[in-house]
């Protein structure tokens, strides 16, 4: 397939996302207000929002919209369980108002709007349109609706995750990062530690949006901006660092997620000095993308199976950028095969480079007969 034949799917995916963030600030302002936040556990109790339910509609229905619903096939995080319930009608309500807000703009990001605004049913279409569970054959669009939902509630990263799959490879991926500033200087403790936004004062962009062409050999940076899309784009670059002991790893914050004892037996092994940064979401493939981290490792238990959404667009954009993901066993993760990375060894590895990443690989196969994952 042709990389130029993509221009209109990667021109909206961008737009939508860019949307879609703004719909996610919105959202994350009034958390902090009495049942501002609509938080919902889900049966996995992991919270689920506004802006989870929210993106997911915003997106389905553009993506409906620009390339028609037919023969649509969108893989997506979110079901309408949680909204269908009898007491969910404050959270469908909320929902509602947060999509009709955010389409309202859309001509701003050059999208379509509805000619009225969307009703409760149009919305729970739009929502329960994304039920594709993927494959090896054909497009499907992939999408996290907010990534890291916990970061979300914690007022700290998360990311708005779309890629676009076929025949079991990433063509293309975006990632609206709205608490990941495109200075990171911008972050409190210059990103060292933490990766919170500090408050700064005025216009500045508290985010980015990034996204890749499988192939082009190129990955770009936006600014995200209040009410519309921006002019410009910034080419990223992976860090040139592969020396261990100036390299900086970053990893989940929740230890649920990932082994952090043994991605610090790891790092130590190989010579990695810095303390790890934790951050929630696809945000670390952000970090690696545009150099202010060399590696991403996650390390799940044994019985979690890792989900393409959380990786498609992440992986695409780290690649292009300059850098290498693969699974522990140094093999490229396997995105034709369903909703799950099914065969994925152990865990994923991201890096900015080949030096960094062999020398990872031969650390797990060092460590892993002593690890107890
Ligand atoms: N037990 C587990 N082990 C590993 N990953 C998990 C997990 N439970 C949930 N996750 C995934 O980890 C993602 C968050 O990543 P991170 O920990 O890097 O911030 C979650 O995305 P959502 O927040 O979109 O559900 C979810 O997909
Ligand atoms: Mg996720």
């Amino acid at each position: 397939m042709a990389v130029e034949s993509l221009e209109t799917e990667i021109d909206t995916a961008v737009r939508v996302v860019h949307l879609a963030s703004s719909l996610c600030v919105k959202v994350q302002e009034k958390l902090h207000l009495p049942n501002g936040g609509h938080v919902k556990s889900k049966d996995d109790d992991s919270p689920v929002t506004v802006a989870d339910f929210g993106v997911q509609a915003i997106v389905s229905w553009v993506l409906a919209e620009v390339f028609g619903d037919q023969n649509l096939s969108i893989v997506a995080e979110e079901d309408t369980e949680a909204l269908s319930e009898a007491t969910s009608l404050g959270l469908l309500g909320a929902v509602s108002n947060a999509v009709n807000e955010a389409l309202s703009e859309a001509p701003k990001y050059g999208l379509p709007k509805p000619v009225k605004p969307l009703g409760s049913s149009d919305i729970l279409k739009a929502i329960s349109r994304c039920n594709s569970v993927g494959g090896p054959k054909g497009r499907h669009w992939v999408l996290d609706p907010v990534d890291g939902t916990l970061g979300f509630v914690r007022g700290d990263q998360y990311a708005v995750a779309l890629a676009l799959i076929e025949n079991g490879k990433v063509l293309l991926g975006v990632l609206g990062c709205p608490n990941y500033p495109v200075k990171k200087e911008c972050l409190s403790n210059g990103g060292n530690q933490a990766m919170k936004t500090k408050a700064v004062a005025g216009s500045v962009s508290k985010g980015c949006v990034m996204y890749a062409k499988k192939g082009s050999g190129q990955a770009w940076m936006q600014p995200l901006i209040a009410g519309g899309f921006p002019e410009s784009a910034t080419l990223l670059k992976v860090s040139s660092v592969d020396d261990p002991v100036l390299a900086t790893v970053c990893e989940p914050v929740e230890r649920a997620n990932s082994n952090h004892l043994f991605t610090a037996g790891l790092a130590n092994s190989m010579g990695v000095r810095k303390q790890p940064l934790r951050v929630y979401s696809m945000v670390k493939y952000a970090a690696i993308a545009r150099g202010d981290a060399e590696v991403f490792m996650k390390f799940a238990k044994s019985s979690y199976k890792e989900k393409i959404w959380d990786h498609a667009a992440g992986v695409v954009i780290v690649e292009e950028a300059g850098g290498v993901v693969t699974d522990a066993g140094g093999r490229n993760l396997d995105f034709s095969k369903g909703v799950y990375l099914e065969g994925l060894d152990r865990g994923i590895i991201a890096c900015s480079g080949q030096v960094l990443h062999e020398k990872i690989i031969g650390a797990v196969y060092a460590s892993w007969e002593s690890s107890s994952l």
